[in-house]
């Protein structure tokens, strides 16, 4: 019940209930992972049924997968489609050029192909994810499990010479063993604080043998709805510099099942 939600998960609503306002009949969708996008899964579920859309969907993980199938929602593989209108997703930062950092839900590597796979990529969050620079949310960086304590150095001594003051590495757990990504990965997350130039630092962490990914999304994202705890939203726009200010009804999530993940 909206009533009971804290402010922020009002204003993960928001920007999830504004951002499904994009989506038209027969648009094929990525749908992203975490829980800001599974109130769009459920906003969208709720167009669907209510406005009688028709949408065929990708999904960037298995829980995601699992979410709007129970919503009702035709999920498909990328591969059965192969390309996207449109992709809706959170993400943990992103800054005044709408990079951003992703993964905190160990989802970045699906996530980044379905988002590169579409004409256009927005991303839905919270006022407080919005930073001027990047890095104070810990980078994920997906790496296979072969020889990952050699990865993991690899990326210090690289982190190292690109003078990276703060650059402590670790393996992300899930209770006593590493976390293991829906393609079967494990996950270094990055605390680096600060980062510098992010393009160059997405570019060469890519080119370490054994990474497989990493959780920056440089020039990926095309317009950000930012949500608020008093129902008031932001849709900024890269691409036309447009920005439009507005107001969802906070009220509407009472309708929308709130299985908060
Ligand atoms: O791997 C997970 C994703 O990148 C999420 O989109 C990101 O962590 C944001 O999640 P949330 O909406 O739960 O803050």
């Amino acid at each position: 019940m909206a009533a009971e939600l804290s402010p922020i998960d009002q204003a993960k609503f928001v920007a999830a209930r504004r951002s499904v306002d994009f989506v038209e009949s027969g648009m094929k969708l990525g749908l992203g992972t975490g829980s800001t996008a599974a109130w769009m899964v459920r906003c969208l579920a709720e167009r669907v049924r209510d406005d009688g859309l028709e949408v065929t969907c990708v999904a960037t993980s298995t829980r995601t997968v699992d979410l709007a199938r129970s919503c009702g929602l035709k999920v498909v593989s990328l591969d059965d489609v192969k390309w996207l209108d449109l992709t809706i997703d959170g993400a943990d930062e992103f800054d005044q050029n709408l990079n951003l950092i992703k993964g905190g839900g160990a989802a970045l590597l699906q996530e980044k192909i379905v988002a590169t796979a579409s004409d256009r990529m927005i991303v839905i969050a919270d006022a407080a994810k919005e930073v001027a620079q990047l890095g104070a949310f810990p980078l994920p960086v997906e790496v296979v499990p072969f020889g990952w304590q050699t990865t993991k150095a690899l990326i210090e001594e690289t982190l190292y010479s690109l003078d990276v003051l703060n650059r402590e590495v670790s393996l992300r757990m899930a209770g006593d063993a590493p976390l293991r990504t829906d393609e079967g990965h494990f996950l270094l997350d990055l605390n680096l604080k600060r980062i510098g130039n992010p393009r160059q630092l997405a570019l060469v962490l890519n080119q370490i043998p054994g990474v497989v990914e990493n959780g920056l999304f440089i020039d990926i994202c095309d317009v950000v709805v930012i949500g608020q705890g008093d129902g008031r939203v932001t849709v900024r726009d890269i691409n036309s510099g447009r920005i439009e200010n507005g107001a969802v009804d906070i009220t509407e999530s009472r309708n929308i099942f709130a299985d908060l993940d």
